[in-house]
């Protein structure tokens, strides 16, 4: 079974993470996996932060001259921040708890409700862990899952379609983005949407407020049958969701035409299915997003996430000291104004995981050439049912 851990703070000295499960003989592009880390520090609206770290992969363990070992695979990305936080992060030595201490708890943030549960007066030890870093982990893990699913075609996209009140179908395109990888330059393909984002954005940063929106993800060429109906936790639409609701400041995940499913009758809604030789089996319409009963049915896998905008505000909304309690503003911490761009590489990272995850469920195999011969021989037997890919 595919599954990873993952450990460090935002301002420690590294993100690890140990992804186990990976077959053997994958062979990994290195520069791939660090050029999805660039774009994950792109796009218009991010703090002073990106312009410090320059996330790399160091692969310790699992590999051998960039091919997998089948066994854990052992990722750090480091924090070159770390350099201006030793005196406060170090975990070996006494630090100076008190100059980065954060009390006047953020709406929205973790803080609050992290210092109640793990007994701490400084929200520090909590947002830490809880901040958006540690989504460099799960776009490092999620560009191996790519590349894993590459030797069977299985490819990803995602894009924004709405920042704050400005949508379109595509407003950031990051094949454009890969042209233009200096991360000041994440632009916009249409050039007077880019212009009415930029300025939604400045507008909203200079009143001291900040921004979400939405993205989509999008998977070509998965197979049918990912995922099953047998068990609720083996839906792969649940698996899906969990693990996209588990990214920082996603508040909904839609599949599909998503909640609009609700409004409309079932004609509106449901894929209607036919079949001729060339073709083989297929759906005239690809509503559902590509799962059906908790399984791929193999069209395109649709879903859209929604970001809620950053909490920190450098307009600080009225909170509590967690120690005193009384009234104060939120405390200010160096922020991004808007993070939708970046989250839309996290949320396609985090989706490439869960359909590996399940694509390896499915076809099994300890080597890479198991894992194509099960894959032909699956592929066969759906042939022989009518399903043509
Ligand atoms: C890519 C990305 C960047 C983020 N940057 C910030 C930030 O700079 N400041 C901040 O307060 N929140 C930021 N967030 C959101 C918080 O991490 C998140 O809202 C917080 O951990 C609380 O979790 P929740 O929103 O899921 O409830 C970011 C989220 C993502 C996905
Ligand atoms: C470090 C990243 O995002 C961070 C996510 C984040 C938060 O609260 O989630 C707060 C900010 O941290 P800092 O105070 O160090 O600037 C962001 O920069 C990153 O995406 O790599």
């Amino acid at each position: 079974m595919l599954r990873y851990l993952s450990s460090g703070e935002s301002h420690g000295q590294s993100l690890i993470s140990i992804l186990d499960g990976v077959p053997s003989n994958i062979e990994l592009n290195i520069d791939e996996i660090n050029h999805e880390l660039k774009k994950r520090q792109g796009g218009y609206g991010r703090g002073g932060r990106m312009k410090i770290e320059q996330d790399k992969i160091n692969i310790l363990g699992g590999v051998r001259g960039k091919k997998t070992l089948g066994g854990p695979i052992s990722i750090e990305v480091k924090n070159k921040d770390y350099e201006n936080w030793t005196k406060y992060m170090n975990p070996m030595e006494e630090v100076d708890f008190e100059s980065k201490k954060v009390d006047n708890v953020r709406p929205g943030h973790a803080d609050l409700v992290g210092c109640l549960k793990y007994d701490f007066d400084d929200a520090r030890n909590v947002l830490e862990r809880s901040s958006a870093r540690e989504t460099a982990s799960r776009v490092a893990i999620g560009a191996i899952c790519k590349q894993i699913l590459k030797n069977f075609d299985i490819n990803f996209t995602s894009h924004v379609v709405q920042i704050g009140s400005v949508s379109h179908k595509n407003v950031y395109n990051f094949d454009y983005i890969k042209e233009n990888v200096d991360n000041s330059e994440v632009r916009c393909v249409d050039k007077s949407l880019e212009e009415k984002i930029i300025k939604e954005i400045d507008k909203v940063k200079a009143q001291g407020d900040t921004l979400g929106g939405v993205i989509e993800v999008r998977v070509k060429n998965v197979i049918p049958g990912l995922g099953s109906y047998t068990h609720f936790d083996k839906k792969i639409d649940g698996e899906l969701a969990m693990h996209l609701m588990g990214t920082q400041a996603i508040k909904g995940v839609e599949i599909g035409i998503g909640f609009d499913v609700s409004s409309l009758p079932g004609s509106e809604v449901m894929d209607e299915i036919y079949y001729n030789e060339e073709a083989g089996i297929k759906r005239s319409t690809n509503r559902l997003g590509g799962i059906e009963g908790g399984m791929t049915t193999g069209d395109e896998i649709i879903i859209r996430c929604a970001m809620k905008p950053i909490p920190t505000l450098y307009k600080p909304l009225n909170s509590i000291n967690v120690n005193s309690l009384q009234s104060y503003v939120a405390s200010i911490e160096r922020s991004d104004n808007c993070a939708v761009p970046a989250c839309s590489v996290v949320c396609e990272n985090v989706v490439a995981f869960v359909i590996c995850k399940h694509f390896l469920d499915k076809i099994g195999g300890d080597n890479l050439n198991d894992l194509k011969s099960n894959y032909d021989s699956y592929l066969k037997r759906l042939g022989e049912r009518g399903w043509k890919k």
